[in-house]
């Protein structure tokens, strides 16, 4: 996927103007940034949820700029969401075969499989609201697992898990295939160094940089931008 000129405003206030940004299949990149960057506006962007002011976006070399969230999904965008709240009316397991819906008659993963491998297997009659906040999220990512995304953009996937929840969701991001592009917007840095081979830093809507994972942590004007200057450390814990 190639984005480029993107720029997004609310009234006066432009959240996003970002010149490019580029995703290769087998990419693992994370966008950091303060809060209000416009990490999740960009994610909402890239899948079409909010339609770009201005700019381009291609994928498989093809314009989708104007293309909406459902059909991006079809042609292998998957997303989670920063407050997941999936089909809240539906069980678990049914939550899941809507997210691999266009999958039906090859999927990689049966429905149940794929509620295995997010450990909710033995949630799968339960009401989707009924479940706690670290069930949702990962119940919110089998849900994009189940369309068999080629790109999957995930929205701050371990905000609120406990310990357990961060190292199973771990886990099964470092195990997804290689062909598999994944962005992913994160706070929690731990996650970021162990998934991340690429990061961008946004700040005020802008690039503040970018590069290998390593060097932007270790970029004294990320830590600045975290702890203020003198923050060496911010980055890199
Ligand atoms: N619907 C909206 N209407 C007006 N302003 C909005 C709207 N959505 C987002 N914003 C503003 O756009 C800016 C960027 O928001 P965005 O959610 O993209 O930032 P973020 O980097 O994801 O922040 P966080 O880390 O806190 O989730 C913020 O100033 C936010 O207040």
């Amino acid at each position: 996927m190639v984005a480029t000129g993107l720029r997004h405003a609310y009234g006066y206030l432009t959240v996003l103007d970002l010149d490019t940004f580029t995703v290769a299949p087998g990419d693992r990149h994370a966008v950091i940034g303060p809060n209000g960057a416009g990490k999740s506006t960009l994610l909402n962007l890239l899948a079409g949820a909010t339609r770009a002011q201005s700019g381009a976006i291609t994928y498989n070399g093809q314009t989708i700029t104007r293309r909406q969230a459902a059909w991006r999904a079809r042609a292998g965008i998957g997303r989670t969401f920063q407050h997941p709240s999936v089909y809240p009316d539906l069980t678990v397991l049914d939550c899941v075969r809507m997210g691999g819906w266009h999958h039906r008659r090859h999927p990689e993963r049966t429905p149940l499989e794929v509620l295995d491998l997010v450990g909710l297997i033995d949630h799968a009659d339960v009401l989707s609201a009924t479940l706690p906040h670290g069930h949702r999220r990962m119940l919110d990512l089998a849900v994009a697992l189940a369309g068999q995304p080629r790109l999957l953009l995930l929205d701050e996937p371990a905000a609120g898990l406990t310990d357990a929840e961060t190292t199973r969701l771990l886990d099964i991001l470092d195990g997804l295939p290689s062909w598999m592009a994944v962005v992913l917007v994160e706070h929690h840095m731990d996650v970021v160094a162990a998934l991340a081979t690429w990061i961008t830093v946004l700040h005020h809507g802008r690039r503040l940089t970018d590069g290998p994972a390593d060097r932007v942590r270790a970029d004294p004007a990320v830590a600045a931008l975290y702890l203020g200057p003198g923050g060496d450390d911010a980055a890199g814990q």
